[in-house]
């Protein structure tokens, strides 16, 4: 079978190679589709590779039937309707990183070019002029900036702006102390950023929290003369009120890579000669763009042939070696969520999940989506993956809720859950042994040992004599043989459950039969699948299933 894949933005071929190469996928281009054109050619394909221009809308992705990956080769994903993209079960993936120098060397370009005016002064003599006293510049040196957004961006902008022997101001969330010291600058707040900065740079994403981040009140409290640059998202700044702030004189000029429109139209801000401006251009360098292009191919190509996923905006990383190392719980945890839920035989209200002992450790974020998505999958079926299945719990009204313990519950790893319907609950626990592999330890408070098998018969029953000999005989009657049988009780002569594995499945005449038989008060075959116990080899998590 062949993955097909669409590229709808200007990526570099040279960058995609590998993808063009690989055997198995076929790459078509066409750039400049309009969106009722891509939303007609998006059916065929199984991936979309794209910049910043195409925007990926809840309607494109609707209209796409197979698409199993949309790949920004770059890093902001704000083109794209993500939370449409995870409600479908389409991973979002991005090349964060490979373009950070590309879009640091810019920012840097734009500052220096705003200090000296460059861009005025090169179209001011190459007219024929000659115009020293009209472009007296500013020097960075010992002036303070501000940086709003200290991640890769923020960070390298920073490294090289000390170069320059500029005093450093950062704003950002996960900005500790330590890494301010380590890095030799002071962590500040936004207003600190405001009365003291000299020069501004923003480097945080487009997000609810950074929409109009630099406003009319923020421009008004910041040092007068101050100079602003965007090389992250348009709409950060918001552009009318820094124009407002230009025209008035407290900020001396501004350089823009990015719009809140795009491209822009404002002639106040297209126009003024405090103002510079670029198309978009922060990753545009041939080395950022290969590096991005070729990026996204890789990931592309591992999950399609290997469920590894690196760079996914909408999931947790599933990294081959990871998923190994995670696999004997993951299957587990699917087994247990499906044994669970048909035990319980109605949709939870709420989802209780605990991890203990060795399971602190490890990121455990695949499996929280494993259990849930057994559970989901009992009564949506095929619909639910592990991308969407967070979604689909939320839509269902379902909440879930996980904790860890450090407590061991007795075994060196353990996972509980739990699921709860009004006055109603059933839970289950597990453990991997090492050396031997996943067990079932409790199923409603009774102890059991349960290598998870295909076929389970479950059956809850009074603990009296000879109801044990009876089930055997009323099997062994079908000609069932039965693999390993476990017995849980809470008192002798109280409730007991047992569970069977059998080598065939018994059908519903079995299962009548065995409930005539006095003090048996349930009986119900399991049927427990796993993905993960299907092969051996690392990364075969099947996302998409
Ligand atoms: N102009 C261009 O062509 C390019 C633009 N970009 C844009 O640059 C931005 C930053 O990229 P990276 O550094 O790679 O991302 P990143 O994820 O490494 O860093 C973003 C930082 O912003 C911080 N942040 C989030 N909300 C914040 C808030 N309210 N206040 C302060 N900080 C906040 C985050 O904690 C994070 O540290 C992105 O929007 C990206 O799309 C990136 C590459 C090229
Ligand atoms: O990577 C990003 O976030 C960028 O803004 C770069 O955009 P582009 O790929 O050059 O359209």
């Amino acid at each position: 079978m062949n993955y097909k894949v669409l590229v709808t933005d200007q990526v570099s071929d040279s960058g995609l190679k590998q993808l063009y190469d690989h055997p198995g996928f076929i790459v078509d281009k066409q750039t400049g589709l309009e969106p009722h054109e891509l939303k007609k050619v998006i059916k065929d394909y199984d991936a979309l590779i794209v910049r910043s221009q195409t925007n990926v809308t809840e309607e494109i992705l609707e209209a796409a039937e197979r698409l199993r990956i949309v790949a920004r080769a770059g890093v902001g994903v704000d083109n794209i309707n993500v939370d449409a993209a995870t409600k479908k079960g389409i991973i979002v993936i991005n090349a964060p990183g490979a373009n950070t120098i590309a879009a640091t060397e810019h920012t840097l370009a734009m500052m220096l070019s705003l200090a000296r005016q460059i861009p005025l002064a090169h179209q001011s003599t190459s007219g024929g002029k000659w115009e020293r006293k009209a472009f007296k510049g500013v020097e960075l040196y010992q002036k303070t900036l501000g940086i709003i957004g200290m991640g890769r961006i923020g960070t390298e902008v920073a490294k090289r702006a000390k170069g320059f022997q500029m005093s450093i101001l950062g704003f950002d969330p996960y900005l500790t102390e330590d890494r301010a010291k380590k890095l030799g600058i002071t962590k500040a707040s936004l207003d600190d950023i405001a009365q003291n900065s000299d020069f501004i740079t923003v480097h945080t994403p487009l997000t609810h929290n950074t929409k109009a981040l630099v406003n009319k009140e923020y421009l008004q409290k910041v040092k007068e003369g101050v100079r602003i640059i965007n090389c992250a998202r348009g709409g950060i700044i918001d552009e009318a009120a820094l124009i407002e702030a230009i025209k008035e004189g407290r900020v001396a000029g501004a350089a823009l890579d990015v719009y809140e429109q795009e491209p822009p139209a404002n002639p106040d801000l297209l126009e003024s000669s405090k103002v510079i401006v670029t198309p978009h251009l922060g990753a545009s360098t041939q080395e950022a763009q290969e590096k991005v292009a070729q990026e996204v191919s890789a990931e592309i190509i591992e999950i399609f042939e290997k469920q590894s996923v690196h760079h996914a905006v909408n999931l947790p990383q599933v990294s081959g070696h990871a998923q190994q190392r995670m696999k004997p719980y993951l299957q587990v945890g699917e087994q247990m969520a499906q044994l669970l839920i048909q035990l319980f035989k109605q949709a939870p209200e709420r989802i209780e999940i605990e991890y203990c002992g060795d399971l602190l450790e490890e990121d455990t974020g695949l499996l929280t989506r494993t259990l849930i998505k057994g559970i989901l999958s009992y009564h949506l079926s095929d619909s639910v993956n592990i991308i969407n299945v967070l979604h689909l719990l939320k839509d269902q009204g379902l909440v879930y809720n996980v904790q860890k313990n450090a407590k061991r519950k007795g075994f060196s790893n353990y996972m509980e859950l739990t699921l709860i319907n009004g006055g109603e609950s059933v839970n289950i626990g597990a453990t991997v042994l090492n050396g031997y592999g996943p067990r079932i330890v409790t199923i409603n408070g009774y102890r059991v040992d349960l290598k998870p098998e295909a076929d389970l018969l479950y059956i809850k029953h009074h603990d009296l004599p000879g109801v044990i000999g009876q089930v055997g005989s009323i099997l062994g009657n079908y000609h069932i043989n039965i693999g390993t049988m476990q017995v849980g009780r809470t008192s002798i002569g109280g409730e007991a459950i047992m569970l069977l594995t059998l080598d065939k499945k018994a059908n519903d005449e079995v299962i009548d039969t065995l409930l005539l038989l006095s003090g048996l008060q349930e009986a119900q075959m399991l049927n427990l699948e796993s993905q993960y116990a299907m092969s051996d080899e690392v990364g075969q998590v099947n996302i998409y299933q």
